[in-house]
């Protein structure tokens, strides 16, 4: 199996050495070419902008887009879960809207920009999960087809609808797997 990251820019390193530790492949996404014989493939944290125009710039925007709707198993992370959604709440831009779900950025407020908290999530193991937030987004809204995976406070900040999965925060940032290995799953 091999997972590619988009590495256009935010925190590629830490997805790859987190797929390295479960024994897979991973590769860094950085043109057209580098999205053939992937099995899946990470969107990673960093600024929805950036990347979003990046992904413009470097062509590989509309057969990424393709590829996700054809069901290649997609994951993203914070900024990645933005670049997934269909709508976005205060911001005119949208970038691959291929998820039913309306989004809002840096939707926790400026004095608790970024917080940690421990949770257990049964779907994805057994034991508690440390969830690092940094500016992050939450979901506002989910289409009839989404799966909500995990709330705080109300917000869902964890969901996935067919192949694709989306997080509010960053499990690369921690030492625990079990949001590789739930992505790994999904692939086989
Ligand atoms: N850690 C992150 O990925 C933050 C996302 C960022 N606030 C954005 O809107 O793109």
């Amino acid at each position: 199996m091999k997972i590619g990251v988009l590495s256009l820019q935010g925190g590629v390193i830490e997805h790859i050495n987190h797929l390295k530790k479960l024994d897979i492949e991973a590769i860094e996404v950085k043109k057209i070419d580098d999205l053939k014989n992937i099995d899946g493939i990470i969107l990673p944290g960093g600024e929805s902008t950036t990347i979003g125009k990046l992904l413009k710039d470097t062509n590989i925007f509309l057969p990424l887009k393709a590829l996700i709707q054809s069901g290649l198993p997609t994951w993203g992370t914070c900024a990645g879960m933005i670049l997934l959604a269909k709508e976005i709440e205060n911001d005119e831009r949208r970038h691959l809207q291929v998820m039913d779900i309306k989004v809002k950025r840096n939707a926790f407020g400026s004095q608790i920009d970024s917080f940690k908290r421990i949770d257990i999530i049964p779907e994805v193991s057994n034991k508690p999960i440390e969830l690092v937030f940094i500016r992050a987004p939450y979901i506002r809204e989910v289409g009839n087809n989404v799966h909500i995976i995990h709330k705080v406070e109300d917000k869902v900040v964890a969901a996935k609808q067919n192949n694709i999965l989306v997080t509010s925060f960053h499990p690369e940032l921690t030492d625990d797997l079990s949001f590789h290995r739930y992505f790994i799953n999904m692939i086989k």
